[in-house]
Parts: structure tokens; sequence; C-alpha cells
């Protein structure tokens, strides 16, 4: 299923076939004609979605076999069990539940940005959102219609990637100075192995390579490695942040017994790269490191930024919880073979309000259309992931002696909170992952607190605009209309 992800592409008529990353990405990210979008969307899902469906199945009953030859109900009782709870299924819908009025408003909002763009004929302003006009192609990730959904347009962000581009980054520039974070910090640098041996670009020898992310820990105390075809965007400058967080726990508790050289848990893995992205995206540092020139930050220009980082972390809530409540009544039998599309887009329905912009049946399969489920890799990591790095921010900020509002918190230089999140580091998952919350945070729960002290501002002013424009929030039409579109 791997293979068939990675190697996918899709051809236009006459001419050359394109690969997911980077241009099909390329094309979901910055195209606003909606039928080339769904040229890619629908493209994708013919090349990777409906090929992998019948491997689906069988990895479906082998992975239950394993599960229950090692002792459990079903391969996703297997994946919950890394959390150590007997009350995760329930903690993770309180926390979805806690953040639901802030996705609401940034959705209704976001649907009358695309509304104003597409038109009637495309958005229904009671309904959901046709999931391939959203700037991606999972529609997980918002970011790339921040143009269509500025607040305050007259005051837009200036291009970092158009920065980075003009100062000639390279991808081991992007390396090195996600490096040099933690190493401001006081925290470990990479050993020379890490230079020579990572696979930073894709190759352009002609081997086929997975061009998804990821970091290699090869558990001698000396090699570790990042894999990624990185291009010179600001996107890809973060995602190498979040691969460094990786590389630098790997470092930090490379002298436990290799029994504990993993998270506290695996989304405490997932969050160590995402909190520094957090002030590595943040006006102060950027402006620090020249990526931004403008001084100051108005009041306009600031709801201007919330909206960006909220367009990457809020819309993706939704989606980063369905994905596993699907997998989990896939491996549990609620949801059987002949219904897997139906209930992923119901899913995608009832928790992110899109619809499929054309009709689906049950000779696609959807889901497979995303790395994680052709890679058999769970993804509750990356919403718990999501309420915790902003636990993490807070703790952090709070030992750097910032104050003020936390989204202008940057940590950068800062060795109290490089000493903090080295502390916690080490541990690896030699302590429960509580005690190791409690070590960084001084609280033994996850915790959407902070990030809803994070995004208050814009959701202050989400609300006020909302209520301006007579939005419905949610989607009582929530039928997925497909006949006008022609
Ligand atoms: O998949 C990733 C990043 C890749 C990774 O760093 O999480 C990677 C996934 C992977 C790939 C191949 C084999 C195994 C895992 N995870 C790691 O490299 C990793 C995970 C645990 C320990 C050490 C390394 N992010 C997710 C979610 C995400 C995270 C952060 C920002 C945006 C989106 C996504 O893109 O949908
Ligand atoms: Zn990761």
């Amino acid at each position: 299923m791997e293979t068939t992800y990675s190697m996918a592409q899709v051809c236009l008529n006459e001419g050359p076939c394109l690969p997911l990353e980077p241009d099909l990405e390329e094309v979901m990210a910055t195209s606003r004609d909606q039928k080339e979008l769904l040229w890619a969307w629908q493209g994708w899902r013919d090349a990777v979605g409906r090929q992998l469906r019948m491997t689906f199945e069988r990895y479906v009953q082998l992975s239950n076999k394993a599960a229950k030859l090692n002792g459990y109900q079903d391969m996703g009782a297997l994946w919950r069990s890394k959390y150590e709870s007997d009350s995760l299924q329930e903690d993770l819908e309180q926390l979805f539940q806690e953040l639901q009025p802030l996705y609401l408003n940034l959705h209704a909002y976001v649907r009358r940005a695309l509304y104003r763009f597409y038109g009637p004929e495309l958005i229904d302003l009671r309904g959901p959102i046709p999931a391939h006009v959203l700037g991606n192609m999972w529609a997980q990730s918002w970011v790339n219609i921040l143009d269509l959904a500025l607040p305050f347009p007259e005051k837009p962000p200036e291009d970092i990637t158009k920065i980075m581009q003009g100062q000639h980054w390279k991808p081991e520039k992007m390396f090195q100075e996600a490096e040099k974070f933690f190493t401001s910090m006081g925290m470990l640098s990479t050993p020379p192995e890490f230079w020579t041996n990572s696979m930073m670009e894709r190759p352009t020898d002609g081997r086929e390579v997975e061009c998804h992310a990821s970091a290699w820990d090869f558990y001698n105390g000396q090699d570790f490695r990042i894999k990624k075809c990185t291009e010179v965007t600001i996107e890809d400058l973060l995602s190498i942040f979040h691969q460094m967080g990786h590389i630098q726990y790997f470092l930090q508790y490379r002298n436990l017994s290799v029994i504990f050289r993993t998270g506290a848990n695996p989304a405490f893995e997932e969050a160590v790269g995402s909190v520094v992205t957090l002030s590595a995206s943040s006006h102060k540092y950027l402006l620090n490191r020249g990526l931004l020139s403008q001084q100051h930050q108005d009041k306009e220009e600031e709801v201007n930024f919330l909206m960006s980082v909220a367009l990457e972390k809020i819309a993706f809530i939704p989606f980063a919880y369905l994905m596993d409540l699907f997998r989990w009544k896939v491996f549990d039998g609620t949801i059987e073979k002949d219904m897997y599309n139906q209930e992923w887009w119901n899913l995608r329905l009832k928790y992110q309000g899109l619809c499929p912009p054309v009709p689906r049946s049950e000779e696609d399969f959807d889901p497979g259309a995303k790395f994680h489920i052709s890679a058999s890799l769970p993804y509750i990591r990356y919403f718990l992931s999501l309420v915790l790095q902003f636990q993490f921010h807070e703790a952090l900020c709070k030992a750097s002696g910032h104050m003020g509002p936390l989204h202008r918190c940057d940590i950068y230089n800062s060795k109290e909170a490089g000493k903090l999140l080295e502390d916690v580091l080490k541990l690896g998952s030699s302590k429960p992952w509580p005690e190791v919350l409690e070590k960084m945070t001084g609280e033994t729960k996850v915790s959407t607190k902070a990030l809803m002290t994070y995004f208050k501002p814009l959701l202050n002013w989400l609300v006020t605009e909302n209520v301006r424009q007579g939005e419905i929030l949610g989607w009582p039409d929530f039928s997925c209309s497909f006949e006008e579109r022609e």
C-alpha cells in the first residue's frame, strides 16, 4: 500500500504525469480554478484510494489476527493501549467537544469567504463545504486559502516563501535553521552522520522514494536521520522543525535503555517538534531571523496572523480526530468493508462539515488517499499533540519569562525553556506520561485551556464577525448537492 501511495501520479491528457509532492500539492494549494482542483482531487483518489481498496480489506483481517495473537480485542485496541488509559476515548471526545465552538466559528467564516469567491453554485451558506477548495489534498489544513479568508485584506502578511527564495535558501540551510533553534535553547546539536546520512531532497538519480517526511533513530546513539523531499517554502521549513523535534527527542533519550527510547506517549513525540513551530511561526522569531521586514504588527495584522495559525491548527482538529475514529470502527467491525467509503464521508460530514465535490461509491476508497492509512500509521497522536503542544508552549513560555499574550511568545534563545524541555525529553518513556506532563506543565491532565487562551483574541473577532454576517454555525443543510456543478 505504501509503494502504491509513494509511486502514484496523475497524468494530464497530453503531457506529464504529476506526483503528489510537490506537484499535486502545489495545485491544491495555489489553484483557484475549481475544475482544476477537482481534477487533482479526483485524480489522486482514482490513482491511490481505488487501488488500495482490496489490499486494505486484507490488511484489516491480518492486523486483527496479529492483535488477537498479542492478546488484544482488535488492532484498534492495540493502538489505543499505547496511551495506558482506560478512559482514552471518552477523554478524547471531551477534548473535541471543548474545541467545537472554535471550529464551528472558523468553518462558518471560511465558508463565507469561499462563497464570496466561488459563488452560490459551489458554496451553500447553510451547508457543508466541498472538500477540494480548502487548499489541501485532504482539507486537513486550510492555511493555503488565507488570501481568500484574510480578516483585514488591506494588510496582507509578507510572503515568507518568496523571501526565502529571494534569499536563495537551500534545503540544507532550512535544516541548519531548525537545528539552530534547539541549540539556541542550550539543547543538543546533531552528530556529523545526520548531515551525511539524511535525505534532504527528492533524489534526481531516478530512485523512487517515499516522500512523506520522517525522522529515524538507528538506536546506536550516533546515527539519526531525516528523510524529506524538501521544497524551499515556509510550509516545508515548519515541517523540518517538526522533524527536527523528533531528532531532538532521539538525542535526549539516547542513553536510556532501548526499551525507554521512545516518547512518553506517541502524542508527546509529535508535540515536541510542533511546539517549536509555534515559536518559529511567530512574528518575533521571523523578524529576528530576517524572514520578515515589517517591524511592528498592529492589532489588525495580529488578527490576520492568528487567522493563519488557526487555518493550520484549528482546521486540523476534526480531521485528526476522525482519522482513527474511522479505523477503530473498521478494526472492531462496526464499519463493514462494503460501507468503508460511505462511513468515511459520514464522518467527514459529521466532524469536519465537508462534502465530496463529486458523488462517491464503494468502488472508491477515499481514506486510502491519505499517507497514514496506506502506511498503517495511527493518527490520534496528532489530535492529542495539537492540544499538548499549546500546553507545552504555555509552560515553556512561562519558563522563558515571557510576559504578554501567548501568541506573541517565542522561546528561541531561552536557556530556561531549553532546560525544562530537556529534562522532560530525557525521560523518554521511563515514567508514566501523566508524570512527564506534570514535570513540564504542573498538570497531570491534558487540557485545552492553553489552546483556548492562545486563540481567544481570534475567537472574539470571529464571533463578532459571524454575528454581523448572520452566519449559521454548522451545516443544517447536510446534503451534498452535485447537480448544479457542471
Ligand atoms: O505525518 C506527519 C509528519 C510525519 C511524521 O513526522 O509524523 C512521521 C510519520 C511517519 C512516517 C513514516 C514512518 C513512520 C512515521 N513520524 C516520524 O517520523 C516519527 C514518529 C515517531 C517517532 C519518530 C519519528 N504529519 C501529519 C500531521 C501534521 C503534523 C504537524 C503539522 C501538520 C500535520 C500529516 O502530515 O498529516
Ligand atoms: Zn511527526
